[in-house]
């Protein structure tokens, strides 16, 4: 891969991103990158970030890079090329893309925006195209990115949209590697912070969006969350859209404003505003593992995606539904018909997403990763819409030194749907895991729901577990899969809650 130090001159200048371009001597870039650890020889080097000093360029300039791409200059730096621009963010977004050589263009790519149901909807999607396309589906999530077929090309996530340089490389291995499809999450941040600046999708959908991500290091407001994610629907060939979201009008305009009526589809839960929407998908049946539901194809264009019909899914909660029925909506619109979605489907497991443990006399367990108000909102009242005789007993804490609203959050809705609430630590970072619970619980309607606090997350599983009865609930919620504890800094092993969960499950019926 190489880039041409006057191509990439013409591409900021066309996108009217050039202030300025010193230039020492003219070369071939051999290599890109925004880390001046990992510069290479002949390579370019962007300086980007709230926490970037000059002596990144320095070392950068010793590791053999030749142009620094930047906001402003640097005067004490000789014998490198400069360009200087208005906005690195786009400019590394712009020359990553061309520097890979437009990998997107070689893969049908679906994109999922939405506060809640991005990985689920992901996975989902994944999992019909992976037979689809007979194994050639990448997907870049919050939990893994998969860039090929083998064990090593899959890897952990630390962001849920990656930085721009390392999505477009991540899609170019993913191309080399044979891969043909590419179902991605794109969070708000990618776009407030250009990650994604400048790439198109062949379909994109949003899912829902209510309060989230609104602080300091994210979004100033409400409106600038909601605006961030309404840029995947104006990049997108097709746009699909939850027509039971919130702020649907602006979401829908968004879509129109550079998508014609006829590549939109919306879908929408039955017994909703359904009147003009393309599919509709009705729950058909619950166990305490499985769901059943239908959907329909109400418009001639829904019809011709031939993705009607009965679809079981291995995990419950409706809004898991919902989230399944966007994915056949989108694996529609990539070619696959209904045999072969619902086949698929009906094995798709999400790690940490309503992962179900039954147990012989304590009840069934849930892991789930809901850890806002909404999420555990769609997922307790789930729940107790199917299972109005069951007790509700759920372990729950609140990360330390972000999302400090979601304490009062989780405060109410225990108090509006559990029966039971172990609250322990999660996450406490620099704050005190305690004082956090106490925050918690001084909210919580103890008329309702009776609390108890036990700060070791493996004691209070423990706890919750051996106290329940057979037909009770538990739901262990907030960190999924998380095998770690982020505790001052550091993140500290922790097995996991399934682990935990199963763990303690064989000891009881040993
Ligand atoms: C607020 C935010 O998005 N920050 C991201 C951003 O940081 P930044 O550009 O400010 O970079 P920085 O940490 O100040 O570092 C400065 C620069 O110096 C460079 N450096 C550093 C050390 C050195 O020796 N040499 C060197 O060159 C670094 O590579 C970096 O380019 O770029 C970094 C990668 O270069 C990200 O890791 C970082 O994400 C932080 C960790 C983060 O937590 N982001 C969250 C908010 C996020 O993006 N979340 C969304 C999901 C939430 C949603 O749904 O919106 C996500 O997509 O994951
Ligand atoms: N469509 C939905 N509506 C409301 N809640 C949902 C929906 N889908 C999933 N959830 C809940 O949110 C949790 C997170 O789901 P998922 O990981 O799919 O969402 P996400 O958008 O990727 O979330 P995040 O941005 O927090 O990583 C789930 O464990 C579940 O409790």
């Amino acid at each position: 891969m190489t880039l041409i130090l006057n191509g990439c001159i013409l591409l900021l200048k066309e996108h009217q991103l050039l202030k300025q371009a010193d230039i020492v001597f003219d070369n071939e870039i051999t290599a890109v990158t925004y880390d001046s650890r990992t510069v290479q020889k002949d390579g370019m080097f962007f300086c980007k970030g709230t926490n970037f000093k000059e002596e990144y360029l320095v070392q950068a300039q010793k590791n053999g890079a030749t142009t620094y791409v930047s906001e402003i200059a640097y005067p004490n730096i000789k014998g490198m090329n400069a360009l200087i621009v208005n906005d690195v963010q786009k400019a590394m977004a712009l020359l990553g893309a061309a520097f890979y050589d437009y990998p997107q263009n070689k893969l049908f790519v679906i994109a999922f925006t939405g506060t809640k149901g991005k990985t689920t909807s992901a996975y989902f999607t994944r999992g019909i195209l992976q037979n689809y396309s007979n194994k050639k589906t990448a997907l870049f999530s919050t939990i893994d990115r998969i860039v090929g077929p083998k064990p090593e090309q899959r890897f952990k996530s630390d962001l849920t949209t990656p930085e721009s340089l390392d999505l477009f490389r991540d899609m170019r291995t993913a191309v080399d590697n044979g891969m043909t499809h590419l179902v991605m999450e794109v969070s708000s941040q990618a776009y407030k912070r250009n990650r994604v600046y400048g790439l198109h999708y062949d379909v994109g959908f949003f899912l829902n969006i209510s309060p989230d991500h609104i602080g300091p290091n994210e979004h100033p407001d409400f409106a600038d969350y909601l605006h961030c994610k309404l840029q995947l629907l104006v990049n997108s060939k097709y746009c699909v859209i939850n027509a039971d979201t919130a702020c649907f009008e602006e979401v829908y305009q968004a879509a129109k404003a550079t998508t014609a009526a006829d590549n939109i589809y919306l879908f929408a839960k039955k017994g909703k505003n359904t009147d003009n929407v393309d599919f509709v998908y009705s729950s058909q049946e619950a166990t305490l593992a499985d769901s059943e539901f239908s959907i329909i194809a109400q418009t001639v264009k829904a019809q011709a995606l031939n993705v009607a019909g009965l679809y079981q899914l291995s995990l419950i909660g409706d809004f898991n539904e919902s989230n399944a029925t966007a994915a056949v909506i989108g694996a529609g619109l990539a070619g696959a018909p209904y045999e072969l979605a619902k086949t698929s489907l009906a094995n798709v497991r999400i790690p940490g997403r309503m992962e179900t443990l039954k147990t012989q006399d304590h009840g069934t367990i849930y892991v789930d990763y809901a850890h806002n108000y909404a999420s555990m909102q769609a997922l307790l009242s789930f729940l107790k819409k199917n299972n109005p005789d069951k007790k509700i007993i759920v372990v729950v804490g609140s990360p330390g030194n972000k999302g400090v609203s979601r304490r009062a959050d989780f405060a109410k809705v225990l108090s509006e749907y559990a029966d039971f609430a172990y609250l322990t630590t999660d996450d406490p970072g620099f704050e005190d895991p305690a004082a956090i619970c106490a925050e918690i619980d001084e909210r919580i309607d103890h008329q309702k729901v009776a609390v108890q606090t036990i700060l070791d997350r493996f004691q209070a599983i423990a706890v919750a577990i051996k106290q329940s009865n057979p037909d009770d609930l538990v739901i262990l919620a907030g960190k999924g899969r998380d095998n770690y504890q982020k505790v001052a800094g550091e993140d500290q092993p922790y097995p996991d809650d399934f682990n935990v969960a199963k763990q303690i499950v064989l000891d009881l019926e040993d």
